[in-house]
């Protein structure tokens, strides 16, 4: 990939050494283009989601879609070689299942960034779908405990707190921290802000995964 392709910087993820051989032979694997092509697949979602087009235009679309899908399953690899997703420093993650968050601060307990839901995650009345802000915080959580020294971990519980309605493309502020540590257990604390408004807050029990628990695939460095 060329430095053209990458996302506009933003604060560097200091991932822990699980996953930092993991993402970088994503990124030493992709073809150039292969970010940009992802932000297209976003823009895409949210373009297809507020589209109301003739029939036409909706044969048009379909047969394009079409092409490109058959394009790309020629080129199908097993996920443990998938690039999808595995763009861990990116804001996107290089994947367009939950909305890219932007970091402006990290420490080894806390996140904090921006990001904004657009028209795909739209649940009704311009606002954001309630299971797209339980996605965005698992996200989040997960970004959080896959810094510093904290071996891997997974979601064992989600609980979101929906408190005013979530505006559609409107920016949006997200924070995260690890209250408390008893043992394999991360207890998670997280918000949602519309400016001074909170949309939404979240708590999470992440649990951190025993070495039989860790596929080794993933437990190991892939050759590049
Ligand atoms: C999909 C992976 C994505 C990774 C991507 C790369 C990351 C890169 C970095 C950045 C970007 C990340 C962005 C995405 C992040 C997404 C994260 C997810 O969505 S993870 C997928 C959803 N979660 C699952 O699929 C878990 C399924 N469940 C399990 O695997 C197990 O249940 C597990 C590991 C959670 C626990 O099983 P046990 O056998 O290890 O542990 P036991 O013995 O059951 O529990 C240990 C202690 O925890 C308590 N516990 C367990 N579950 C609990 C719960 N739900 N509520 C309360 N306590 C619970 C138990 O009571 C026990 O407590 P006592 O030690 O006795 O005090």
């Amino acid at each position: 990939m060329t430095e053209s392709d990458r996302p506009q910087p933003h604060v560097a993820v200091p991932l822990n050494g699980y996953w930092t051989e993991w993402s970088a032979r994503a990124a030493r694997n992709a073809a150039p283009g292969w970010a940009a092509l992802v932000g297209e697949m976003a823009g895409l979602q949210d373009t297809f989601a507020a589209a109301a087009p003739p029939p036409e235009a909706v044969a048009e679309a379909r047969s394009l879609v079409e092409q490109t899908r058959a394009v790309l399953a020629r080129h199908e690899v097993g996920d443990d070689d998938q690039w999808f997703g595995r763009f861990l420093p990116a804001p996107d993650r290089g994947q367009t299942f939950s909305p890219p968050i932007r970091l402006t601060g990290i420490t080894e307990h806390a996140l904090a960034g921006k990001t904004m839901f657009g028209r795909f995650h739209s649940g009704n009345n311009s606002a954001a779908h309630g299971g797209g802000i339980a996605l965005l915080f698992d996200d989040l959580f997960g970004r959080l405990v896959s810094v510093g020294d904290i071996p891997p971990a997974r979601t064992a519980s989600l609980s979101v707190n929906y408190r005013s309605v979530t505006p559609l493309d409107e920016p949006l502020a997200v924070e995260a921290s690890v209250a408390e540590v008893d043992g394999r257990k991360l207890y998670l604390t997280g918000t949602l802000r519309h400016g001074d408004r909170l949309c939404a807050d979240a708590t999470a029990l992440f649990l951190t995964l025993r070495p039989e628990q860790i596929r080794p695939a993933e437990a190991e460095a892939p050759p590049g």
